[in-house]
């Protein structure tokens, strides 16, 4: 899913009835505030509803909204500091892919072909709640695999929503097994619950792409794949500060 709103007006728009709110994709900072060579891009990719904005913007600004508009995919930027070192990341958040009816190809947007081509980094996420969502993570790494046929291919596999144990329609060690089949590493998440485990689980991704180089063969490779938008976090901090004082204030003339 995706934050939206009306970045020119500056408004952000709210579910009636929920309560919830959205933020709106802001545009990116600029490319001289970049680290020159310390750039790292991740794509966060998975079925539908697993929770893959849910778990970006937790990342991003400690905070669990709760819900969003269907994701049309949104590019996210900010510094962050690793092993000593200040880098570039940009987040790239994309709408769902799914499981073809065969269940071994994939319905998957041309769109996030090209987050696939420009990322570094992967995060597949399923939810430990959803099997079939877990049943996309294979096929989908394949179809990462075909777009990088050669390359390092950093991955992360994030069962999300272990907060809700009840409903657990995947047990840990079958992620465990998935993960180590694909090369990654496997961390079970709660978007909801837990900043500190899905900060952990992205700051190590990073790690990876920095230590393996990521893809950055293709892109010597002559094709430039245009740079999707992105918030400003600032402006996103912003924005969070204003919807809550606007949520406050509702709720105090109710
Ligand atoms: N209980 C629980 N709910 C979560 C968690 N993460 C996300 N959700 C909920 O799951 C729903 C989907 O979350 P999103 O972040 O929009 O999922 P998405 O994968 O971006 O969804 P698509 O737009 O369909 O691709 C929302 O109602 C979230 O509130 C979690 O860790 N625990």
């Amino acid at each position: 899913m995706r934050l939206t709103g009306d970045p020119a007006a500056g408004t952000m728009n709210s579910s009636s009835g929920s309560g919830n709110f959205l933020l709106v994709p802001i545009p990116e900072y600029p490319l001289l505030d970049c680290v020159p060579n310390k750039t790292v891009k991740i794509v966060v990719l998975g079925a539908s509803n697993v929770g893959k904005t849910a778990l970006i913007v937790r990342f991003l600004t400690k905070r669990f909204i709760g819900d969003y508009e269907a994701n049309t995919g949104a590019l996210y930027s900010r510094k962050v500091t690793l092993d000593g070192e200040e880098v570039s990341l940009q987040i790239q958040d994309t709408p769902c892919v799914a499981l073809q009816d065969d269940a071994e190809g994939l319905y998957c947007q041309e769109q996030i072909n090209r987050s696939i081509y420009w990322a570094d980094g992967y995060v597949l996420v399923f939810s430990i709640t959803d099997h079939n969502s877990y049943r996309t993570i294979q096929p989908l790494y394949q179809h990462v695999r075909r777009i990088h046929p050669s390359g390092n291919i950093p991955i992360m596999l994030v069962g999300n929503k272990s907060d809700l144990l009840r409903a657990r329609q995947v047990p840990a060690d079958e992620g465990e097994t998935l993960a180590a089949s694909l090369g990654g590493v496997y961390f079970e998440a709660s978007a909801r619950e837990n900043h500190e485990g899905v900060h952990a689980a992205f700051l190590h991704l990073c790690q990876e792409v920095i230590r393996g180089g990521g893809n950055g063969e293709k892109r010597r490779g002559g094709l430039h794949l245009a740079r999707p938008k992105s918030p400003n976090m600032q402006e996103l901090k912003r924005r969070f500060r204003q919807v809550l004082s606007s949520k406050v204030k509702s709720s105090t003339t109710l």
